[in-house]
């Protein structure tokens, strides 16, 4: 036939592309298409479209072949989940959204639609926050350790949040493994300080605290939450960045950027697709470059002494850094050498990979050191406020250490026991977070009880529950009762009347970290690596004031006081107005 060419003649005869050529002709000489052969009568358009026909074909067969194994993969493991879900007690899942009714009662908390599951299943019970997400809680001591053991992972949420404001960076990533090495440095690092320098607080931020409490005593009562505020920052900002953090002119601005970024970190972290369409997102995102920039910029600062302390930038100051400055005017400001010893990434920043954000290491630690040391501080001062008794006792106990009222040595700080166990009892009464959490996405964890948590379940400890429980804390589990930390020589835990017996010099501190219930720094491959750091600072730093100031209620708000004792709202709302009265007066 006239119009019909053999394929590889046509395919010679065409103005193709010589290396499609080559392959045409390797196509043919190999029999194909199979059912032409010799009488092959394709012209070198079909041929192509044949063979792009066949290529789509044989990608949409393989597309299929994967979504279907990986949907069958899901459908496997959610399937897995439920399975293995069951041996776990706990409220049945009454929808096939996995909706429990519990969630739905008016003013109930997640801590106390757990507590109702924990009273009707026991220690450890299962429930369905959808068809796919499991949480498992767990409230017995020793159930607690194992699984805190075990299950070294943390949800990714959690190091969303960290990384979408402050950028990649390894500390307080959700997998073990990458915090892993991070967390002995600064673990390292901290022990280091705390062996090197005798007093906790340095006399100068004492006085730089106290400088400010005076300036915002003049204007009457305290916001109790603001001055922690305060107390957290400064004390993290000198950990941090150095002495020269005193007179940066840039650190009021640097406390208000991060509190305005800790408001939001959470909620921007919780969409599972980053929100670029939303305009709000991008408005935090500035904030946070402006972070970025700032912590630079006052590292430089404080690399540098003095030198910057002269340089003004309108843009940054506000009428706050103003009177700050006037106040840390006193302060020295450091040296090189000095900026060397205080800067507290120096080994980290070489290990530091290329991928990592600068300074974001700083910025982690700063935000969950002023989050936690700050809550911390207001719960103390609001319980030392509502116990004056014990306040009075917490002063006759530092004024037998006596010495220098600005500056307690770390020796000083171990000889004052009721403190201490004031500020852990505080602690254990209203922890910083409600609850640690962590999860195992690969492996089942087997418990020594014979049961399997699922990969993939997210763990809870709900430490507000274990630390009230009274079968772990006694009949007076509720109340705020820092004797239940001290012993005396002749019994077991000690109480307020043997103060006036025996005096403060017969109490023996325990050790907190003894009663596995006692869980406000966590615990096991994931605990907090600051707390003997921070209780050191903070005991410290609150001997200085306790020392000045008694602590009391602002009385024009008295009735808050009373509502908020009555109501028992303390827990979840610290007492905010106080005042600091000068004991000289
Ligand atoms: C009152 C102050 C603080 C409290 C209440 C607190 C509490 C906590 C808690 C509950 C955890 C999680 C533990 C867990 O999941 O088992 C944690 C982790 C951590 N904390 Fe603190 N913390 C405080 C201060 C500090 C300070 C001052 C530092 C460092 C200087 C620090 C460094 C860390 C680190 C590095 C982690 C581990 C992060 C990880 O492995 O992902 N903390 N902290």
């Amino acid at each position: 036939m006239k119009d019909t060419i053999n394929c590889a003649d046509a395919a010679a005869n065409s103005s193709l592309p010589t290396p499609l050529l080559a392959f045409l002709h390797l196509l043919y000489s190999r029999g194909w298409p199979s059912s032409s052969s010799s009488s092959c009568v394709h012209t070198p358009s079909q041929l192509l479209r044949d063979f792009a026909t066949r290529e789509l074909n044989a990608f949409l067969w393989l597309s299929l072949v994967a979504v279907t194994a990986l949907l069958l993969r899901r459908f496997f493991s959610i399937f897995r989940l439920w399975h293995k879900a069951k041996t776990i007690p706990g409220p049945p899942s009454p929808s096939f959204f996995g909706h429990c009714k519990l969630f739905s009662r008016q003013n109930s908390t997640f801590t106390d639609v757990l507590s109702e599951c924990h009273q009707k299943c026991g220690p450890i019970v299962k429930l369905w926050l959808g068809p796919t997400k499991l949480l498992v809680s767990v409230t017995d001591p020793a159930l607690i350790e194992e699984v805190l053991i075990k299950a070294e992972d943390k949800l990714p949420f959690t190091g969303k949040a960290f990384h979408l404001a402050f950028g990649q960076s390894s500390l307080f990533a959700p997998s073990f493994e990458k915090v892993q090495k991070r967390r002995e440095l600064l673990a390292n690092e901290l022990n280091e300080r705390l062996l090197k320098n005798e007093d906790p607080i340095p006399m100068k931020v004492a006085d730089f605290i106290t400088d400010k409490i005076e300036y915002i005593r003049t204007k009457g009562g305290i916001d109790s939450r603001l001055v922690s505020q305060h107390m957290a920052f400064t004390i993290m900002g000198v950990t941090f960045f150095g002495d020269g953090f005193l007179a940066s002119p840039k650190a009021a601005t640097y406390e208000e950027l991060f509190m305005m970024i800790a408001k939001d970190a959470f909620f921007w972290a919780s969409y599972n697709v980053t929100p670029f369409w939303r305009r709000g997102f991008w408005r935090y995102q500035r904030l946070c470059t402006m972070l970025k920039c700032l912590t630079q910029d006052i590292l430089q600062h404080c690399r540098k002494g003095c030198k910057l302390f002269a340089h003004t930038n309108q843009d940054v100051r506000n009428e706050s850094s103003n009177k700050e400055m006037k106040s840390a005017h006193g302060a020295q400001c450091c040296s090189d050498d000095v900026f060397q010893d205080y800067y507290f990434f120096r080994d980290l920043k070489d290990q530091q990979d290329g991928k990592e954000e600068p300074c974001g290491n700083i910025m982690r630690m700063m935000f969950h050191g002023c989050q936690t040391t700050s809550a911390l501080i207001t719960n103390v001062l609001t319980r030392l406020v509502m116990h004056l008794e014990i306040q009075d006792q917490v002063y006759s106990e530092i004024n037998m250490v006596g010495r220098n009222p600005s500056k307690y040595e770390h020796e000083d700080v171990y000889r004052m026991p009721l403190l201490l166990a004031t500020i852990y009892e505080s602690a254990r009464l209203l922890p910083t977070g409600p609850m640690l959490q962590r999860c195992s996405m690969k492996h089942d964890l087997n418990l020594a009880t014979g049961v399997t948590i699922p990969a993939g379940a997210v763990l809870v400890v709900p430490v507000e529950l274990v630390q009230k429980d009274g079968f772990s804390w006694g009949s007076d589990a509720s109340d705020f009762n820092p004797y239940r930390f001290l012993s005396t020589g002749t019994k077991g835990s000690g109480s307020g009347e043997d103060v006036s017996i025996a005096g403060f010099s017969s109490f023996v501190l325990n050790d907190p970290n003894e009663n596995a219930a006692f869980l406000p720094f966590g615990f096991g491959a994931r605990a907090c690596i600051g707390q003997k750091f921070i209780i050191l600072l903070v005991a410290s730093l609150l001997a200085s004031l306790l020392k000045k100031y008694k602590i009391r209620i602002n009385s024009d708000s008295d009735d808050d006081l009373n509502t908020t004792l009555t109501t028992n709202l303390l827990p979840h709302h610290p007492y905010s107005r106080i005042l600091f009265v000068r004991r000289d007066q």
